[in-house]
């Protein structure tokens, strides 16, 4: 297969090593000092910098040269930006792109989930989202990883186990693409919830707490957008929030840890120096729980702690004073 990457951060060349030790891949980075040290020293020095490349992989800044490599019959183009370039990136591609992005989370401003972004800009294109338990460290050191593609066009997700599957990764397909999205944007949120309540030095029970009923959130509002609910019980539910919440590696659960030291969110943006969805995704969980009637406590309180409304220490009070409730209702 001839596989294009659109966008050259940790999660991105993660991939494109991965897919290299099998294809012909080609890493497009917007910025061509990127690209070109890249290509020389065979390695994404700012991103991944301890992760050499296969030969199978290529560097490119010249888009036309980087869209014309998966245009073929057997190209895929996979778009590994963050979600605020979801929408550039798939306007760049031919309207019959077969296209699968690694985003997790709601665009700012319309609150969109990325199948519902595709659907707007590239209609007739062949679509899905790749998601799942995955640090870009992890899969580019070739560690065992299981991702999900999922797309209601079978055969797409069907190209993704053919781009992707096989030595250390694994892929599942999926029919529900809203829950595999509701579950990889819900869970960064309730990752930047337990990292404050580790960074308070909660205790393991209230962490355990945490990623219950922030599973029980993630799985009401996703059943409301039409999700099935089996989905959150998956690698893309339970399984990337059992990762993102507890794994030293994420970087919304870093935001948390920052925030309850008392770090302002501009602070401890400038200090990660990579992406963390959650901190963006934070308000429309809040606004869609609020507008479908879903009851997302630790969503709307990580909501108030990022837009600097309650501290760490008063989002803790308010969830602690709720009333007492049955566990399902
Ligand atoms: N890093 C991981 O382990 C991981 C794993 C799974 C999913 N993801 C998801 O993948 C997406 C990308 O994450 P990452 O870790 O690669 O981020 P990153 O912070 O490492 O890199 C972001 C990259 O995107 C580029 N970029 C930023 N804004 C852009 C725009 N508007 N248009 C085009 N390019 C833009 C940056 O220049 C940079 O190269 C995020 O949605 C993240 O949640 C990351
Ligand atoms: O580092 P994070 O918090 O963006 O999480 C990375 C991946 O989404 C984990 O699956």
């Amino acid at each position: 297969m001839q596989l294009t990457v659109l966008g050259a951060g940790a999660w991105g060349t993660a991939l494109a090593i991965a897919a290299a030790r099998r294809h012909d891949v080609v890493l497009w980075a917007r910025d061509a000092a990127q690209a070109a040290d890249m290509q020389t020293a065979r390695r994404n020095a700012r991103y991944l910098p301890d992760s050499e490349w296969p030969a199978g992989l290529n560097a490119s800044s010249d888009l036309p040269q980087a869209l014309a490599h998966a245009a073929g019959p057997d190209g895929l183009y996979v778009v590994a930006t963050p979600m605020a370039g979801l929408r550039g990136a798939l306007s760049l591609l031919p309207a019959h792109a077969r296209v699968l992005w690694l985003c997790k989370g709601f665009e700012a401003g319309t609150g969109l989930l990325g199948h519902q972004i595709a659907a707007q800009v590239l209609p007739e294109a062949r679509a899905g989202v790749l998601s799942g338990p995955s640090f870009a460290q992890e899969v580019a050191a070739g560690m065992p990883t299981a991702l999900v593609a999922a797309s209601v066009d079978a055969d797409l997700a069907d190209m993704a186990v053919t781009a992707f599957h096989g030595g250390p990764l694994r892929i599942y397909t999926s029919p529900d693409p809203v829950g595999v999205e509701v579950g990889g944007a819900v869970k960064n949120v309730m990752a930047i919830a337990t990292g404050i309540a580790d960074g308070l030095a909660l205790g393991l029970n209230a962490r355990a707490a945490l990623i219950t009923r922030g599973l029980a959130e993630m799985s009401r509002l996703g059943v409301a957008m039409g999700a099935q609910p089996a989905t959150f019980m998956g690698l893309t539910g339970l399984g990337d929030l059992v990762l993102t919440a507890t794994g030293d590696l994420s970087r919304n659960r870093r935001v948390g840890l920052l925030l309850a030291e008392g770090l302002a969110l501009p602070d401890v943006l400038a200090r990660l120096g990579h992406v963390a969805e959650g901190v963006y995704s934070a308000a429309t969980v809040a606004a869609q729980a609020r507008s479908l009637g879903v009851d997302m406590p630790i969503a709307a309180a990580v909501h108030d702690v990022l837009s600097g409304e309650l501290s760490a220490r008063e989002a803790l009070g308010r969830l602690l004073q709720r009333e007492a409730r049955s566990e399902f209702s």
